[in-house]
């Protein structure tokens, strides 16, 4: 059986460690970092990804600043707000909880960060410079599963990844820090073709597609190592409950490691998004 990669585990060990990082600087004095959540609406799974993020800041000494609006806000008015976190002191991280209702303009309230405030790593001059190879805040959930191979020791040199999703969230600024790390990698998406075929060739294969379980044992290559980046809710005979991309049970007979869901790469985002938030505060203090 597969080795179980747990990023649970990893994400409260990170965690306790940020936890004593930020004290230590509030102890000489300094204020804490803050972190503004930006929701917008009221789905269901964003609220309880917006409570779980400011539970962990609260654990960790980070100030959240949270500000819901109804569905029904103008742009215009994110766009202030924007521009007030923007130019805010105490805040070093700024969130805009995704996916935004309606008909609000995503990318242009995103483009509108200060990318030195850019906590999520989405904005295009962050990306930029992940392209480019330059220091800068990185996207939370493709750092997290960099982090979470470098705690297995697994080395990318050399490796063939396969990263199954093209998304600008996962797969595109994924499939970029892979190559830093010196592995050749595929970016497979809805349009491949024999999608067996290639991911059975990869040592390394990342799933970032969003659908449940559509992974299965046949598409892996013996002594692989899978990384799960689904969050599915499914309702099936066995109740609600949440799956990744990939067929765990299935997949972990033929892996030789393999991140659960939930426990994997889930708590790695969010951790991320803690780091991203410290940095930027270290930064942004000259702390660092
Ligand atoms: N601006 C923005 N940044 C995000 O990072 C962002 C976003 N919008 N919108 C939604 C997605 C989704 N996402 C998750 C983070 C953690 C878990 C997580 O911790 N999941 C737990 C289980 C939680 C549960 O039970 O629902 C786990 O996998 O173990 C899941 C999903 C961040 N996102």
């Amino acid at each position: 059986m597969a080795t179980i990669l747990d990023g649970k585990a990893l994400a409260k060990t990170m965690q306790s460690q940020l936890a004593e990082k930020v004290a230590k600087f509030t102890e000489q004095g300094h204020r804490p970092p803050g972190l503004a959540v930006l929701m917008v609406g009221d789905n269901p799974a964003s609220a309880t990804y917006v409570r779980n993020k400011e539970r962990a800041c609260a654990k960790i000494g980070i100030a959240t600043l949270g500000q819901h609006f109804p569905a029904d806000i103008f742009q215009e008015v994110l766009m202030d707000t924007i521009s007030d976190l923007n130019n805010n002191d105490r805040v070093d991280g700024i969130l805009v909880q995704l996916p935004l209702p309606g008909s609000l303009d995503s990318v242009t309230l995103l483009n509108h960060i200060d990318p030195d405030k850019d906590a999520d790593g989405l904005h295009p001059i962050n990306l930029g410079r992940l392209l480019r190879g330059e220091i800068g805040l990185r996207s939370c959930t493709p750092s997290g599963v960099m982090r979470l191979l470098g705690e297995y020791d697994i080395d990318l040199t050399g490796k063939r990844v396969v990263v199954v999703g093209r998304s600008i969230l996962v797969g595109k600024p994924l499939a970029l820090m892979c190559l830093e790390a010196n592995a050749t990698v595929t970016i497979a998406h809805s349009r491949t073709t024999n999608l067996s075929e290639l991911t059975r060739s990869a040592d390394v294969l990342v799933a970032a597609i969003g659908r449940p379980e559509m992974i299965t044992a046949d598409m892996v290559k013996p002594g692989a190592v899978v990384i799960d980046v689904g969050i599915n809710r499914v309702e099936d005979e066995k109740g609600v409950r949440l799956v990744g991309d990939v067929a765990t049970q299935d997949v972990a007979a033929v892996a030789d490691a393999i991140t659960p869901v939930p426990g994997g790469i889930g708590p790695m985002t969010v951790t991320m998004l803690l780091e991203n938030t410290v940095l930027s505060y270290q930064r942004r203090l000259g702390l660092i």
